[in-house]
Protein backbone atom coordinates (compact mmCIF):
# COMPACT_ATOMS: atom_id res chain seq x y z
CA UNK A 1 0.00 0.00 0.00
CA UNK A 2 1.45 3.36 -1.35
CA UNK A 3 0.26 6.39 1.10
CA UNK A 4 0.49 10.10 0.56
CA UNK A 5 -0.26 12.11 3.80
CA UNK A 6 -1.15 15.85 3.80
CA UNK A 7 1.77 16.47 0.72
CA UNK A 8 2.91 19.95 -0.27
CA UNK A 9 5.21 20.16 -3.32
CA UNK A 10 6.11 22.44 -6.20
CA UNK A 11 8.72 24.09 -8.26
CA UNK A 12 11.17 26.58 -5.92
CA UNK A 13 9.19 29.21 -4.29
CA UNK A 14 5.73 27.81 -5.62
CA UNK A 15 3.26 25.71 -4.08
CA UNK A 16 1.74 23.31 -6.68
CA UNK A 17 -0.02 20.53 -4.33
CA UNK A 18 -1.28 22.20 -1.37
CA UNK A 19 -2.19 18.98 1.08
CA UNK A 20 -2.94 16.30 -1.32
CA UNK A 21 -3.37 12.76 0.79
CA UNK A 22 -4.41 9.67 -1.07
CA UNK A 23 -3.81 5.88 -0.46
CA UNK A 24 -3.08 3.65 -3.09
CA UNK A 25 -4.02 -0.19 -2.17
CA UNK A 26 -1.59 -2.96 -2.75
CA UNK A 27 -3.77 -4.89 -4.75
CA UNK A 28 -6.28 -2.15 -6.73
CA UNK A 29 -6.41 0.47 -8.86
CA UNK A 30 -6.51 4.27 -7.47
CA UNK A 31 -6.81 6.85 -10.25
CA UNK A 32 -6.51 10.81 -10.12
CA UNK A 33 -8.24 12.74 -13.10
CA UNK A 34 -8.00 16.58 -13.18
CA UNK A 35 -7.15 19.33 -16.25
CA UNK A 36 -4.23 20.02 -17.28
CA UNK A 37 -2.38 22.14 -14.95
CA UNK A 38 -3.99 20.94 -11.91
CA UNK A 39 -0.69 19.31 -10.31
CA UNK A 40 -0.95 15.91 -11.16
CA UNK A 41 2.61 15.01 -12.69
CA UNK A 42 3.79 17.01 -9.78
CA UNK A 43 2.20 14.88 -7.06
CA UNK A 44 3.43 11.61 -9.26
CA UNK A 45 7.36 13.59 -8.77
CA UNK A 46 6.62 14.38 -4.98
CA UNK A 47 6.32 10.14 -4.63
CA UNK A 48 8.58 8.78 -6.75
CA UNK A 49 11.01 10.66 -5.00
CA UNK A 50 11.94 13.43 -8.44
CA UNK A 51 11.07 16.40 -5.81
CA UNK A 52 11.07 16.95 -2.31
CA UNK A 53 8.25 18.04 -0.42
CA UNK A 54 7.63 20.71 1.81
CA UNK A 55 5.85 18.62 3.85
CA UNK A 56 3.68 15.43 4.37
CA UNK A 57 4.96 12.11 3.84
CA UNK A 58 5.07 8.93 1.84
CA UNK A 59 4.66 5.45 3.43
CA UNK A 60 4.77 2.45 0.90
CA UNK A 61 3.66 -0.64 3.52
CA UNK A 62 3.94 1.63 6.42
CA UNK A 63 7.59 2.30 6.02
CA UNK A 64 8.44 6.14 5.43
CA UNK A 65 10.13 7.09 2.30
CA UNK A 66 9.95 10.31 2.10
CA UNK A 67 13.91 11.16 2.76
CA UNK A 68 14.65 8.53 0.19
CA UNK A 69 16.05 8.92 -3.21
CA UNK A 70 14.25 7.93 -6.25
CA UNK A 71 16.51 4.18 -6.66
CA UNK A 72 15.80 3.53 -3.38
CA UNK A 73 12.38 3.83 -3.52
CA UNK A 74 12.68 1.07 -7.18
CA UNK A 75 14.53 -1.09 -4.93
CA UNK A 76 11.53 -0.95 -2.58
CA UNK A 77 8.90 -1.48 -5.17
CA UNK A 78 8.00 1.83 -6.93
CA UNK A 79 8.07 2.17 -10.22
CA UNK A 80 7.37 4.86 -12.59
CA UNK A 81 6.02 5.51 -15.94
CA UNK A 82 6.20 8.94 -16.85
CA UNK A 83 4.08 11.27 -19.73
CA UNK A 84 5.05 10.42 -22.94
CA UNK A 85 5.76 6.80 -23.58
CA UNK A 86 9.56 6.78 -22.87
CA UNK A 87 12.61 4.42 -24.28
CA UNK A 88 15.98 4.34 -25.44
CA UNK A 89 15.03 5.53 -29.07
CA UNK A 90 18.28 3.78 -30.59
CA UNK A 91 17.85 0.71 -28.88
CA UNK A 92 16.23 -2.22 -29.72
CA UNK A 93 12.78 -3.19 -27.52
CA UNK A 94 14.69 -6.09 -26.61
CA UNK A 95 17.77 -4.27 -25.30
CA UNK A 96 14.87 -1.65 -23.78
CA UNK A 97 14.23 -4.66 -21.67
CA UNK A 98 17.47 -5.96 -20.65
CA UNK A 99 18.49 -2.60 -19.87
CA UNK A 100 16.42 -3.35 -16.45
CA UNK A 101 16.59 -6.60 -16.61
CA UNK A 102 20.51 -7.27 -16.79
CA UNK A 103 21.47 -7.71 -13.26
CA UNK A 104 18.42 -9.06 -11.89
CA UNK A 105 18.21 -13.15 -10.47
CA UNK A 106 15.33 -13.40 -12.53
CA UNK A 107 16.08 -11.17 -15.50
CA UNK A 108 15.06 -13.42 -18.42
CA UNK A 109 11.98 -15.00 -17.14
CA UNK A 110 11.11 -11.50 -16.00
CA UNK A 111 11.37 -10.51 -19.80
CA UNK A 112 9.30 -13.37 -20.33
CA UNK A 113 6.09 -12.50 -17.94
CA UNK A 114 6.04 -8.80 -18.94
CA UNK A 115 6.28 -10.48 -22.68
CA UNK A 116 3.39 -12.64 -21.96
CA UNK A 117 1.30 -9.71 -20.59
CA UNK A 118 2.02 -7.65 -23.59
CA UNK A 119 2.22 -10.03 -26.51
CA UNK A 120 2.15 -7.65 -29.72
CA UNK A 121 5.75 -6.50 -28.15
CA UNK A 122 7.64 -9.92 -29.23
CA UNK A 123 7.34 -9.48 -32.89
CA UNK A 124 8.65 -6.15 -32.37
CA UNK A 125 12.26 -7.43 -30.10
CA UNK A 126 14.79 -6.57 -33.10
CA UNK A 127 13.20 -2.86 -33.55
CA UNK A 128 14.78 0.44 -32.51
CA UNK A 129 12.24 1.56 -29.37
CA UNK A 130 12.51 4.80 -31.61
CA UNK A 131 10.81 3.30 -34.45
CA UNK A 132 7.39 1.96 -32.41
CA UNK A 133 4.22 3.87 -32.60
CA UNK A 134 3.18 5.44 -29.36
CA UNK A 135 0.90 2.58 -28.23
CA UNK A 136 3.65 0.06 -28.60
CA UNK A 137 6.48 2.56 -26.68
CA UNK A 138 3.59 2.79 -24.12
CA UNK A 139 3.32 -1.10 -23.71
CA UNK A 140 7.41 -1.11 -24.15
CA UNK A 141 7.78 1.33 -21.27
CA UNK A 142 5.36 -0.52 -18.82
CA UNK A 143 6.76 -4.21 -19.52
CA UNK A 144 9.91 -2.17 -18.76
CA UNK A 145 8.75 -0.64 -15.24
CA UNK A 146 7.39 -4.33 -14.51
CA UNK A 147 10.54 -6.24 -15.09
CA UNK A 148 11.31 -4.05 -11.70
CA UNK A 149 9.05 -6.40 -9.83
CA UNK A 150 7.30 -3.53 -8.51
CA UNK A 151 4.50 -3.55 -5.48
CA UNK A 152 3.17 -0.49 -6.97
CA UNK A 153 3.22 0.67 -10.28
CA UNK A 154 2.84 4.73 -10.91
CA UNK A 155 0.94 5.77 -14.37
CA UNK A 156 0.95 9.30 -15.50
CA UNK A 157 -1.52 9.14 -18.64
CA UNK A 158 -0.82 6.07 -20.10
CA UNK A 159 -3.50 6.56 -22.55
CA UNK A 160 -2.51 10.01 -24.12
CA UNK A 161 -2.03 10.14 -27.67
CA UNK A 162 -2.68 6.41 -28.20
CA UNK A 163 -5.28 4.99 -30.76
CA UNK A 164 -8.39 3.02 -29.19
CA UNK A 165 -7.48 -0.44 -29.53
CA UNK A 166 -4.49 0.16 -27.64
CA UNK A 167 -6.19 1.99 -24.73
CA UNK A 168 -8.20 -1.24 -24.51
CA UNK A 169 -4.97 -3.32 -24.41
CA UNK A 170 -3.33 -1.25 -21.56
CA UNK A 171 -6.83 -1.64 -19.81
CA UNK A 172 -7.03 -4.94 -19.67
CA UNK A 173 -3.38 -5.24 -18.46
CA UNK A 174 -3.22 -3.50 -16.09
CA UNK A 175 -6.73 -4.99 -14.88
CA UNK A 176 -4.98 -8.37 -15.02
CA UNK A 177 -2.04 -7.25 -13.07
CA UNK A 178 -4.25 -6.13 -10.57
CA UNK A 179 -6.57 -9.05 -10.28
CA UNK A 180 -3.49 -11.35 -9.07
CA UNK A 181 -3.48 -9.73 -5.99
CA UNK A 182 0.20 -8.25 -5.59
CA UNK A 183 0.22 -5.15 -7.36
CA UNK A 184 -1.10 -1.57 -6.80
CA UNK A 185 -1.33 0.97 -9.46
CA UNK A 186 -1.83 4.83 -9.14
CA UNK A 187 -3.54 5.73 -11.90
CA UNK A 188 -3.19 9.29 -13.38
CA UNK A 189 -5.22 9.51 -16.07
CA UNK A 190 -7.63 12.26 -18.67
CA UNK A 191 -9.89 9.63 -19.90
CA UNK A 192 -12.45 8.96 -17.54
CA UNK A 193 -13.86 5.60 -19.01
CA UNK A 194 -10.61 4.06 -18.47
CA UNK A 195 -9.77 5.44 -14.95
CA UNK A 196 -13.20 4.59 -13.79
CA UNK A 197 -13.22 0.90 -15.28
CA UNK A 198 -10.11 0.38 -14.02
CA UNK A 199 -10.02 2.02 -10.38
CA UNK A 200 -11.74 1.45 -7.20
CA UNK A 201 -10.80 4.21 -5.97
CA UNK A 202 -10.96 7.94 -7.42
CA UNK A 203 -9.42 11.52 -6.83
CA UNK A 204 -10.12 14.52 -8.41
CA UNK A 205 -7.36 17.27 -8.88
CA UNK A 206 -7.88 20.96 -9.24
CA UNK A 207 -5.50 23.41 -8.44
CA UNK A 208 -3.60 21.44 -6.11
CA UNK A 209 -6.19 20.50 -4.20
CA UNK A 210 -8.31 17.16 -3.74
CA UNK A 211 -11.79 18.47 -4.63
CA UNK A 212 -13.49 15.33 -4.82
CA UNK A 213 -13.73 11.53 -4.45
CA UNK A 214 -15.79 8.14 -4.87
CA UNK A 215 -15.59 4.65 -6.17
CA UNK A 216 -14.88 4.33 -9.29
CA UNK A 217 -17.22 1.51 -10.55
CA UNK A 218 -20.57 2.91 -9.41
CA UNK A 219 -19.97 6.34 -10.58
CA UNK A 220 -20.36 8.10 -13.74
CA UNK A 221 -18.48 9.38 -16.84
CA UNK A 222 -21.12 12.55 -16.22
CA UNK A 223 -21.02 13.12 -13.14
CA UNK A 224 -17.13 12.94 -13.16
CA UNK A 225 -16.98 15.35 -15.65
CA UNK A 226 -19.05 17.76 -13.44
CA UNK A 227 -17.17 17.40 -10.47
CA UNK A 228 -14.14 18.31 -12.79
CA UNK A 229 -16.18 21.62 -13.83
CA UNK A 230 -16.79 23.19 -10.59
N1 LIG B 1 9.48 21.88 -13.90
C1 LIG B 1 8.57 22.81 -13.55
N2 LIG B 1 8.95 24.03 -13.10
C2 LIG B 1 8.06 24.97 -12.75
N3 LIG B 1 6.70 24.78 -12.81
C3 LIG B 1 6.27 23.60 -13.25
C4 LIG B 1 7.16 22.56 -13.66
N4 LIG B 1 6.42 21.47 -14.06
C5 LIG B 1 5.13 21.86 -13.92
N5 LIG B 1 5.03 23.11 -13.43
C6 LIG B 1 3.78 23.85 -13.14
O1 LIG B 1 3.08 23.15 -12.12
C7 LIG B 1 1.68 23.16 -12.38
C8 LIG B 1 1.16 21.74 -12.40
O2 LIG B 1 1.75 21.03 -13.48
P1 LIG B 1 1.61 19.45 -13.64
O3 LIG B 1 2.44 19.04 -14.81
O4 LIG B 1 1.88 18.80 -12.34
O5 LIG B 1 0.06 19.33 -13.97
P2 LIG B 1 -0.73 18.10 -14.60
O6 LIG B 1 -2.03 18.05 -13.87
O7 LIG B 1 0.11 16.89 -14.60
O8 LIG B 1 -0.99 18.61 -16.07
P3 LIG B 1 -0.96 17.78 -17.47
O9 LIG B 1 -2.24 17.03 -17.50
O10 LIG B 1 -0.89 18.89 -18.48
O11 LIG B 1 0.25 16.92 -17.45
C9 LIG B 1 1.48 23.90 -13.68
O12 LIG B 1 1.13 25.23 -13.37
C10 LIG B 1 2.85 23.86 -14.33
O13 LIG B 1 3.07 24.99 -15.12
Amino acid sequence: MLELVDIRAGYGRTEVIHGVSLLVPSDGVAAVMGHNGAGKTTLLRAAVGLIKPTRGKVLLNGEDITGLRPSARVARGLAYVPQGQQSFGQLTTAENLRVVADGRKRGKALIAEALDLFPALTTLLDRRAGLLSGGQRQQLAIARALITEPKILILDEPTEGIQPNVVAEIERTVMELTERGDLGVLLVEQHIGFALQSAQHYSILAAGHVTSTGEGGTTSTDAVRRAMAI
